[in-house]
């Protein structure tokens, strides 16, 4: 069974409320929260005041995905926000391990993101730190693109070190994630299934979320 954490990023902004609250009814197990500056992604997305708002109407944990250089000089807004989960880009991070302790000091669950070029070895030394580790399966920035199919490979990678090392950080893959590929990425090692435009952009949001949920 895997778990399953719509991305936000994909609602109507223009309804915000209400696509928060149809979440809050659904079988989703987080809220996966995209933060992106414009700088580390070529796109912006939403800053504190919005994150505070599904923060207000959310019964979900919030998992969110700084997708910002520098994330460290930001690390307590989010959680004055409502983060449960932060996660941040290996790529964006020169001291990665002391921000991941920030994180935890702050009493937040630290997740770190991969994306697509970077290989899943450069967290070895870290792993046992993590709650998380997040595999872009798409170029970070925008929702609604095609999956990258080596994802599956960097999924098994991380599984394997996963159990040599004991470990029992979450699997998540994010990007392109649809019924056609949830269950090789679940088979693979995922266990957290983030998708966007798959659950919005569908007729039945809760039954998409509920088929997703049965990988
Ligand atoms: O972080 C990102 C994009 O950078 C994702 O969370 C997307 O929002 C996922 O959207 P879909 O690919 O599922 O439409």
């Amino acid at each position: 069974m895997a778990a399953v954490a719509p991305s936000i990023l994909a609602a109507d902004f223009a309804n915000l409320q209400r696509d928060v609250e149809m979440l809050n009814t659904s079988e989703a197990d987080y809220i996966h929260v995209d933060i992106m500056d414009g700088v580390f992604v070529p796109n912006i997305s939403f800053g504190f005041p919005v994150a505070q708002a599904i923060k207000r109407y959310s019964t979900k944990p919030l998992d969110f995905h700084l997708m910002i250089e520098k994330p460290e000089r930001y690390l307590e807004n989010f959680r004055d926000a409502g983060a449960d989960i932060l996660t941040v880009h290996y790529e964006a991070c020169p001291h990665l391990h002391r921000t991941i302790q920030l994180i935890k000091e702050l009493g937040m669950q630290a997740g770190v993101a991969l994306n697509p070029h970077t290989p899943v070895e450069l967290l070895s030394e870290i792993l046992s730190d993590l709650s998380l580790v997040l595999i872009m399966s798409v170029n970070p920035g925008f929702g609604g693109q095609k999956f990258i199919e080596n994802s599956y490979r960097k999924i098994y990678k991380l599984n394997y070190m996963r159990e040599e090392l004991g470990a029992d950080f979450k699997i998540e893959v994010d990007g392109g994630v649809n019924n056609t590929n949830a269950r090789s990425l679940v088979e693979n090692g995922a266990d957290i299934l983030v998708a966007g435009s798959f659950v919005f952009n569908s007729s039945d949001p809760h039954a998409t979320i509920a088929a997703l949920r049965k990988n």
